[in-house]
């Protein structure tokens, strides 16, 4: 039977202390409803008493199925009775399953930000855990800035461990508070006390200062320490804390460590980091471990004829263990492999010795090399090759466009820009003529051209611009510059799409992209059979 490792989420309490971060009340019951759903043991909900949501939050928490709701606080204040402390009793009054308590443990600390003799802050530990276990049955002790503390004066930092585990602390958490300790020192420090504390009481927090929050984790657990604490997509204070999403793959599948996480739990991993990132409105991080869109993206030929004959060649994990796919990607870096595999995918039938597949390369490397970026635009490059095998039906057709920058006093005496777009169009033979102003020439340019297409493909009412990039490739031709404009869309029938377009003329480039952007959309969801007549 494998070692058994207990997963503490704090991701509602430290993750909270992310700057830009800023969790209501309803994001915290939504978070700590998926994470009890993946099976994470502990769920860290926040500081009863430090400010109104997490007050609101433990007054009325979320019915969790099998986690542990635990509040946060700090040991009692120097020169109050734990019974006299309100802020200890806010973080005890509040509903959950156990408190953890953070307290010094590095001498240091204690002369400089509590300024209190070190036997005292020993009382502070031992008293406020005693109470706490008495309150909650299950008490933990964070000790702070463990790992400088025992390196500057191990007695002491032991002996704050030893007064919490004696008060009945269920477990001693050894805190990288600073983040500064590498995994070697961490290994060597928790190995030494679990020489005498078990393995099973020890818990490991590490921040991300030095990037090595989760090799740091994993240390501690090859060490001994049996609870592991972390964030959503790594969280936290100032570089965050040991990311729970690369942590939990990790000790599962590579250190083949039991923890309450099922393989149906780490198949939501992926979409619990995305769930995150919607919750705090933030693109996902395409290259995050084991969850990102590029985890799995094969990218250079060499790899992908390879992948294409067995992914273990490429890819350390089957990404759909964390619920992750793979992605093959077309770009001046791909060979045939690439553009057969992503002809496939997007389910387009073509003999693997067709002459067109090696045209189809040279195009995407000519294109590339022209400003085209068809590695972030799949949608731009299922067009370019169903164009070049003739399967893409024109839904409609632009026969012109003129727009206009206005700039100029209004009536409040403020100066304002306005643009207006005219647009010429053909759909199902009949040619429109629309006009519309927008806050830009692409806004206006994009509305007049949804004014003739919606009422024609009413599905276009619910496609949205999500992203809009524009980039200079030529900055040495200053004003004249290619310019190349990346759009992603939207629509609640199909996952996102990216396409590309380039010109020397913005309003060109953002044309081009926004055409190849309606027309995949209307050939995912209205059928060739509304093509141009
Ligand atoms: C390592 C960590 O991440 S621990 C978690 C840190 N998170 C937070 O601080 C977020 C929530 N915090 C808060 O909302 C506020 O800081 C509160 C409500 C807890 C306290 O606010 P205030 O009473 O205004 O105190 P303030 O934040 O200015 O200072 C903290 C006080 O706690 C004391 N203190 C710090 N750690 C401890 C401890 N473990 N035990 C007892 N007292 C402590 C400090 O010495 C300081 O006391 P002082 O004011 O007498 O100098
Ligand atoms: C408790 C905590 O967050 C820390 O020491 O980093």
């Amino acid at each position: 039977m494998a070692d058994r490792v207990y997963l503490f989420d704090t991701t509602l309490r430290d993750g909270a202390q992310t700057q830009g971060v800023d969790f209501g009340v309803a994001d915290k019951v939504a978070i700590a409803r998926a994470l009890d759903a993946a099976g994470i043991d502990y769920v860290e909900g926040g500081w009863p008493g430090a400010n109104p949501t997490d007050e609101q939050f433990f007054k009325a928490p979320p019915a969790l199925a099998r986690a542990r709701l635990v509040a946060f606080g700090m040991t009692r204040r120097p020169g109050r009775s734990v019974e006299n402390d309100p802020g200890l009793a806010a973080v005890l009054d509040g509903k959950s399953d156990a408190a953890c308590l953070v307290g010094k443990s590095w001498d240091f600390q204690v002369h400089v930000a509590l300024g209190i003799p070190l036997d005292e802050n020993i009382q502070l530990i031992a008293d406020s855990i005693r109470h706490a276990h008495a309150r909650k049955g299950e008490a933990m002790y964070d000790a702070e800035h463990f790992f400088d503390g025992y390196k500057a004066n191990p007695d002491y930092a032991m002996a704050c461990l030893e007064a919490a585990r004696d008060a009945g602390a269920r477990w001693m958490v050894l805190c990288d508070t600073n983040g500064g300790t590498l995994p070697d020192e961490i290994e060597a420090i928790v190995r030494q006390v679990a020489g005498r504390i078990p393995g099973e009481r020890l818990g490991i927090h590490c921040h991300n200062d030095t990037e090595n929050a989760v090799a740091n984790s994993l240390a501690a657990v090859r060490a001994g320490a049996r609870q592991v604490q972390g964030t959503l997509n790594g969280l936290g204070e100032r570089c965050g804390n040991a990311n729970l999403i690369s942590l939990i793959p990790s000790l599962v599948l590579k250190m083949g460590l039991e923890t309450g996480i099922d393989r149906d739990g780490l198949k939501r991993l992926t979409g619990l980091s995305r769930l995150l990132d919607e919750r705090l409105n933030r693109a996902p991080n395409r290259h995050a471990a084991y969850v990102g869109d590029a985890a799995f993206a094969h990218k250079g030929g060499l790899h992908v004829s390879a992948v294409e004959k067995d992914p273990r060649t490429y890819e350390h994990i089957d990404p759909a263990l964390v619920g992750n796919r793979r992605h093959i990607i077309v770009s001046d870096q791909a060979g045939r492999s690439n553009v057969l595999a992503r002809l496939r995918d997007a389910g387009i039938e073509i003999e693997p010795d067709d002459p067109k597949i090696a045209t189809l390369v040279d195009t995407v490397k000519r294109r590339e090399f022209d400003g085209y970026a068809y590695d972030g635009a799949e949608a731009s490059f299922e067009l370019l090759a169903r164009r070049a095998l003739g399967r893409v039906p024109e839904f409609f057709r632009l026969d012109g466009f003129r727009v206009i920058d206005e700039r100029r006093w209004n009536a409040r005496a403020e100066l304002v820009t306005l643009s207006e777009a005219t647009i010429k169009v053909t759909v199902d033979g009949e040619r429109h003529m629309t006009v519309s102003e927008g806050n830009g020439p692409v806004n206006a340019l994009d509305t007049a051209l949804r004014k003739v297409l919606v009422p024609a493909f009413p599905v276009l009412e619910a496609m949205k611009l999500v992203d809009y990039k524009v980039r200079i490739l030529t900055p040495e031709d200053a004003t004249k510059a290619v310019t190349r404009v990346m759009i992603e869309s939207d629509h609640p029938a199909l996952e996102r799409w990216a396409t590309v377009g380039v010109s020397t003329n913005v309003i060109d480039a953002s044309y081009n992209a926004l055409h190849d952007a309606i027309t995949f959309c209307l050939m995912r969801l209205a059928g060739a059979e509304a093509a141009v007549a």
